[in-house]
């Protein structure tokens, strides 16, 4: 372990150290996070120099949300607290703040601490934080940030394997519409992919297709009225739907005179008349229903018919097709395409009996439930396994397709990305499974939640389809870079620049604010390059990008920068925010919540906006100019390494983004001081 006097040296060696430094503290990786550096060099100094625990004072060093907090806290609570009386403190913690405050030793890494209340905060030299931090980013470039061990079955020993999560997400329905729900599965479980992926976890991305049920018999019967080769290969989904929809345009038209017959058939009933006349001709209007040739037509597919399994398939495996190229623009590739219709009927059955032997489930009415309220549950109410016909429902096949993942897997974690509607469905899903006798199982699977979408049209009528979404949000970008002619003319590719951008503001729309909250789908704020938007974060960094381009130095050598230069407040102030990257990600793993790195790159991309002018580069001597540039590729490589965890695809060249520049120029606000300082 590396004494105060010599740590910025080591410091340095770690930096370039490619394997793990281990350290005595758990959770402590000096070599992949700067600020372990700083925990584990404080808890060491301030336990020799007051005799309490190390490895206490090390597991509440916390990171700061604002820096004038410090870089690192240590929050003291008496004995009183309700929390884990971790120091053990006797004393009035305010005292103890500052008297812990005046112990502290010199050091080459750390300022006095000072303390607030019953704080104690630590703030990082500059000049040995601006070494590690930026070389480091220079150096690791996407690895920056990121943490392997974390993966880790046993992170002392690699040899162990990662551990494996499955995330399954996105989900839609074939032949119905992609609605925004789905939209926002998708978006956040793309990210937790990533999160996870950047944590060192073996991650298998799995999307469960609403793929089955009497609804595909339907489809199939209308897909011999209304079907066309040519439409189904050229436009899959959106034929289908069409289908669909008119199918069920029959269906709708022929429920009415069923109906008729039934209500006659009641009253008649009630006035003891004969209606064996009316029940014949019910029947026969029944039999050739197109609500009965789907029941038949699905009968035929569970019972294994070929031609219709052929058929099903077919539309199963273009729509996949087309999933696939759209899910593409977002940066997504599934693992597997699972879905309801590849649950297999053994693994329901296994099911129906191990919870009949458990006495989990039991007969109601010709069908098979379960009654929560009978199992310390009562929230959760009754939910039907087997209906009276002897058919398993959604949550019946969840309950197989558990098991069956359970097996295929062995994962160590699974986590479902639903709307909060189904909420009820997956705690009734976990319970069964817990009931069934599977608690280690359960208690591995989360379902992560979020609230709606309001409002979600496009301006040409509903959304149906994820591509009508991001066409819509494209054009409306397009719109809005257009407004900016001359700009506009330099771009060079503006439908293409205006679908990267389109898709950057409706993800980041959507990652604005916690996940269990709804919002309003709202396309003018969304495509605004005002405010914390997808396109102002696509602005910001497409700027970093000119801006290394226009300084005609080779990013290669920046990391041989005299660091020492970088002595303005903005430049300090700066580094201590990308110093934080690896514990927003550290954190962002725990709170699986995507508003915890955009709101680190937007407290990023204001701090830049308001450098650019105090840290000039174009104009500085060489050496300095070196530095400043080293600062902003180090800035420039955070904010890429976030977006990119967020599923975002950053763009490199302003040129591609006229929108900000005209408003730029028009406004003279403070972003004329950004262009003037670039
Ligand atoms: N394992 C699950 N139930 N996942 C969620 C599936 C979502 C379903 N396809 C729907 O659109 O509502």
């Amino acid at each position: 372990m590396a004494s105060a006097a010599n740590l910025p040296a080591s410091v340095e060696a770690l930096s370039l150290q490619s394997t793990t430094r281990t350290s005595k503290f758990a959770g402590c990786f000096p070599s992949l996070n700067p600020m372990d550096i700083y925990r584990e060099h404080i808890a060491e100094e301030l336990g020799k120099a007051t005799g309490i625990d190390s490895e206490k004072i090390y597991a509440r060093l916390a990171w700061t949300n604002t820096l004038d907090k410090g870089d690192l806290s240590l929050a003291l609570m008496s004995r009183r607290s309700h929390q884990a009386p971790a120091l053990q403190i006797k004393k009035n913690p305010q005292e103890l703040a500052k008297e812990l405050a005046e112990k502290f030793p010199q050091s080459d890494l750390i300022q006095p601490p000072t303390y607030f209340g019953t704080h104690m905060q630590f703030f990082c030299k500059p000049r040995p934080l601006a070494n590690t931090v930026l070389r480091r980013i220079l150096t690791e470039k996407s690895a920056y940030g990121t943490n392997g061990n974390q993966g880790l079955k046993d992170p002392s020993d690699p040899s162990k394997g990662q551990k494996k999560i499955i995330i399954e997400f996105s989900s839609p329905n074939i032949a119905k519409p992609f609605h925004a729900g789905h939209l926002r599965s998708t978006i956040i479980g793309g990210f937790l992919a990533n999160v996870h992926t950047v944590m060192g976890w073996d991650v298998v991305k799995m999307n469960y297709l609403g793929d089955w049920g009497k609804q595909y018999g339907l489809l199939a019967n209308g897909y011999k009225y209304f079907g066309n080769e040519e439409a189904l290969t050229k436009d899959p989904i959106n034929h289908l739907f069409d289908v669909y929809v008119k199918v069920n345009r029959i269906v709708g038209d022929q429920e009415k005179p069923i109906e008729d017959f039934k209500n006659q058939i009641k009253s008649k009933k009630e006035k003891s008349e004969d209606v064996s006349e009316l029940e014949a001709e019910l029947a026969k209007l029944v039999d050739v229903s197109e609500d009965e040739k789907a029941r038949r037509y699905f009968k035929s597919m569970e019972d294994g018919d070929q031609d219709a399994l052929a058929l099903w398939r077919r539309f199963r495996d273009l729509s996949i097709e087309k999933y696939k190229q759209t899910y593409a623009r977002l940066n997504i590739d599934f693992d597997a395409y699972s879905g309801e219709s590849q649950v297999k009927g053994e693994s329901m059955t296994a099911a129906y009996e191990a919870m009949e032997k458990a006495g989990v489930s039991e007969k109601s009415e010709g069908a098979v439930i379960v009654d929560f309220t009978k199992h310390g549950a009562k929230k959760l109410g009754k939910a039907i396994i087997v209906r009276k016909d002897g058919t398993p429902l959604y949550l019946t096949r969840d309950i197989g397709a558990i098991t069956e993942r359970e097996e295929e897997y062995h994962f160590d974690k699974m986590i479902y990305v639903v709307a909060m509607q189904q909420d009820l469905h997956l705690a009734q899903l976990f319970k069964i499974t817990e009931l069934m006798g599977h608690k280690d199982l359960a208690s591995r699977c989360q379902h992560i939640n979020f609230g709606m979408v309001r409002g979600m049209s496009t301006r040409k009528g509903t959304v149906k389809f994820l591509d009508d979404i991001l066409r819509d949000v494209g054009e409306k970008m397009h719109e809005v870079m257009k407004k900016n002619e001359v700009k506009y003319q330099q771009v060079e590719d503006p439908v293409q620049t205006a679908d990267t951008l389109g898709i950057t503001a409706v993800m980041v729309q959507d990652m604005t604010g916690k996940r269990i909250n709804g919002y309003d789908f709202n396309l003018d704020a969304m495509t605004s390059f005002e405010g914390d938007t997808g396109p102002y974060l696509q602005y910001a960094h497409a700027r970093l990008c000119s801006m290394t381009r226009k300084s005609g130095l080779n990013v290669d050598e920046l990391s041989t920068a005299n660091f020492d230069l970088l002595t303005e407040q903005h430049a300090v102030d700066l580094i201590r925010l990308l110093a934080q990257w690896p514990d927003v990600l550290l954190q962002t793993a725990k709170t699986l919540e995507p508003i915890t790195v955009l709101s680190y790159l937007f407290r990023m991309t204001h701090m830049l906006s308001s450098s650019y002018e105090v840290l000039n580069v174009i104009n500085s001597e060489p050496e300095l100019k070196k530095a400043r540039m080293a600062l902003y590729a180090s800035a420039r490589q955070v904010l890429n390494n976030g977006m990119r965890v967020l599923g975002l695809n950053p763009v490199e060249r302003r040129r591609c983004i006229p929108g900000q520049v005209g408003r730029v120029r028009q406004s003279g606000s403070k972003y004329k001081a950004e262009e003037a300082g670039k």
